[in-house]
């Protein structure tokens, strides 16, 4: 397991940042590494980001130091999605299978979580997890079983649909909420006009960035924003106080993740595009 941290940062200390540091406090690099599970955990409402990424053999989630924790997830639920083609994850001695784009939701007090390779398929998991005050049931999450809804226009070059995933409309979770959101060939703006939350910090992990392309993620206070270009298979952290927003050299896919006050998908805190600074 390759496990670091991040600590929460100011909005007047981020407004110091060089690009360097920025990249340092935000971005996530290195999500999927061959055969480990790799994670950072954030003192943003707790939340873990993290990828799996077996190939040669099954990866067990284990607890590390900072949980002080008998088992990953004692005290934590976790939503995974995979990215890369069909897999299979065991909870408990329980097989669920997931297609591409598809979801797991593993409740609180699961012990023994494992990510199997596939040679033939190559799964990829993405995955966040954060405390749980309640045990709801584990289950998976199909594309046909997500809260859908299409967004944007091409007109604005915004065109977009969202998968509620891991939503309360879909089933209970504590505080983690998950989906993705896909933009129509020859859009490329995502999470345009922006918005912030307070009430939940958000992280985003982009994918499906073709070969020599890449999305340029627009982040801080609505009047102080700042940029990070971020690669395939990258994720970065969105303060509660920071907008998220992305335009791709092309279109792409990306997972949406938060965790904290509420489970509430609509409570947003909107931005017009002439109020940005
Ligand atoms: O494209 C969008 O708009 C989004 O995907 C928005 C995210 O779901 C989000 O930021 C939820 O708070
Ligand atoms: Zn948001």
């Amino acid at each position: 397991m390759l496990h670091t941290s991040r600590h929460a940062i100011h909005p007047s200390q981020y407004r110091t940042f060089t690009t360097s540091q920025l990249r340092e406090n935000f971005l996530i690099e290195n999500i999927f590494v061959q055969d480990e599970i790799s994670l950072v955990y954030t003192h943003y409402d707790r939340l873990i980001v993290g990828g799996a990424n077996p190939v040669s053999k099954p990866l067990t989630l284990q607890t590390f130091d900072s949980l002080k924790a008998d088992f990953f997830l004692q005290r934590r639920e976790i939503g995974i999605i995979n990215v890369g083609g069909k897999g299979t994850i065991t909870v408990d001695g329980t097989t669920y299978t997931l297609g591409n784009r598809e979801a797991l939701y593993i409740g609180r007090g699961s012990k023994d979580v494992v990510f199997h390779p596939d040679q033939a398929t190559k799964p990829l998991y993405y995955f966040n997890s954060a405390p749980a005050h309640a045990v709801y049931p584990t289950r998976t999450v199909t594309l046909e079983q997500a809260d859908t809804v299409e967004i944007g226009a091409l007109e604005t070059s915004n065109q977009r649909t969202i998968r509620k995933l891991l939503v309360n409309s879909v089933l209970p979770t504590c505080q983690v909420q998950m989906g993705l959101t896909e933009l129509k060939t020859g859009s490329v703006w995502n999470t345009m006009p922006p918005h912030t939350h307070d009430r939940r910090m958000e992280a985003y992990f982009y994918f499906n960035i073709p070969d020599n392309q890449t999305v340029c993620h627009f982040m801080g206070e609505p009047q102080e924003t700042r940029h990070i270009w971020m690669q395939n298979h990258q994720a970065v952290i969105s303060p509660p106080w920071s907008i998220h927003s992305g335009a791709g050299t092309s279109n792409y896919i990306f997972i949406w993740g938060m965790a904290g006050e509420n489970l509430d998908y609509s409570d947003m805190d909107g931005v017009k595009p002439t109020e940005l600074r």
